[in-house]
């Protein structure tokens, strides 16, 4: 298979789809691999260094695109992106569509086969391909609500790990999964003081297991919720219901109650986010305040240390894109956990969540595959 992969084009998005590492891998089962020139460049990753892993290097992305058979990316798919994709290809990266209308428009119209890195599962009821960003994303939360709650940068002013004589900053984690653990581990070595909340009870017991009595941990009533809020200096939202937009679990009226310059970082926010007043913001311009609440919505945090990220995405998305390059769509059908992560083929819906979510028909997978 011709097997491409595009300078990511997002807002400060430096990581890229295939490694040299990667390539390497695709090269050994028989595939030819072809890069977009200076596509690592956010890595370190030089086009001789591709070459030397047996890619060829295209001098545009629409070469890529167009002589391709499978598409390797990070990040979902742009406008400019989504009008070269075709019936027949392979779109493999990630794709967060239940908020996001137009590009699902976009992909629907394209007749592209969309593999969404986001849902694709595993044998533990896990999200593989979501969990190396989950966990950078979430390490890197701590750091960059820490840096906003700095007085000159909009905050309150607080030092999360306090100092002898003073108390270390509150911080509410919502939502025990992998972002939150991974916050949580980051604040609690900065020395915060810190919560987190879950619907999950034996989520929490697990939590309550690996930290050793060092966090809070609360069942996310509305009750519970309000109250941690209230009193936190940072909130981090981790919530995740697989393929759908973010439950909106701290409204406009919430946030009233809480204290000025207090920090809330939603790293939930490319589900929709699960504060009312999130919309999504970049790397050029991250922060803007509500209610004197400073909101945190970078939507490709990961990309903010791509050359930890793109290694890390890459280690995860090997597996399954090695197959989907050697057997085609016969992959999917051979792989329940690849199905699960099928979105869009031929124009149609193939995730319940985002058919729910956008109110179209859903289809089955494997029926549309087969067709
Ligand atoms: N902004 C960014 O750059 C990035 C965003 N993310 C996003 O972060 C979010 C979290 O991802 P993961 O931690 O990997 O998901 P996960 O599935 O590991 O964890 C989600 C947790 O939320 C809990 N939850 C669900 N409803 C809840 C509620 N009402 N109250 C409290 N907890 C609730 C679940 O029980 C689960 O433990 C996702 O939307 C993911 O896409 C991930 C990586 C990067
Ligand atoms: C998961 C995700 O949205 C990211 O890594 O950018
Ligand atoms: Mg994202």
């Amino acid at each position: 298979m011709r097997v491409g992969c595009p300078k990511e084009i997002k807002n400060h998005e430096y990581r890229v789809g295939l490694t040299p590492a990667s390539v390497r891998e695709y090269v050994a089962h028989g595939h030819d691999v072809l890069i977009e020139t200076n596509a690592g460049s956010g890595i370190g990753a030089s086009d001789a260094d591709y070459v030397a892993a047996g890619a060829k290097i295209a001098a545009t992305a629409a070469e890529v695109f167009a002589s391709c058979d499978m598409i390797v990316k990070v990040k979902e798919p742009q406008p400019s992106e989504w009008v070269q994709l075709r019936e027949g290809q392979i779109l493999y990266t990630y794709l967060h569509l239940a908020p996001d209308p137009e590009q699902t428009k976009g992909l629907l119209a394209s007749g592209v086969t969309a593999v969404a890195y986001e849902t694709v599962t595993d044998d533990r009821g896990g999200l593989p391909l979501l969990a190396p960003m989950s966990e950078v994303a979430g390490r890197l939360s701590i750091q960059a609500g820490a840096f906003s709650l700095q007085k000159a940068n909009g905050g309150r002013g607080v030092l999360l790990g306090g100092v002898p004589g003073v108390n270390p900053a509150k911080v509410v984690v919502i939502g025990g999964g992998v972002v939150g653990i991974h916050a949580a581990r980051m604040a609690v070595g900065l020395g915060a003081d810190v919560t987190i909340l879950d619907r999950s009870l034996p989520r929490l017991r697990q939590l309550d297991d690996i930290f050793s009595g060092r966090v809070h941990t609360l069942f996310s009533s509305i009750d519970a919720l309000e109250n941690e809020v209230f009193s936190a200096d940072l909130v981090v939202g981790a919530v995740l219901i697989p393929g759908a937009a973010a439950p909106k679990l701290v409204t406009r009226k919430m946030l009233s109650g809480m204290k000025k310059g207090a920090v809330i970082v939603d790293v939930a926010i490319d589900q929709g986010g699960c504060f009312e007043t999130s919309h999504a913001t970049t790397h050029s311009d991250p922060t803007y305040e509500v209610d004197g609440v400073i909101h945190y919505c970078v939507a490709n945090m990961p990309g903010a240390v791509p050359v930890t990220s793109a290694h890390a995405l890459n280690n995860a998305t090997i597996f399954h894109g090695l197959a989907l390059a050697d057997k085609g769509i016969a992959a999917i059908l051979a792989d329940r956990h690849l199905m699960n992560g099928l979105n869009v083929h031929k124009g149609k819906i193939t995730n319940k969540a985002v058919a729910e979510a956008l109110g179209y028909e859903m289809h089955e997978g494997a029926k549309v595959l087969a067709a």
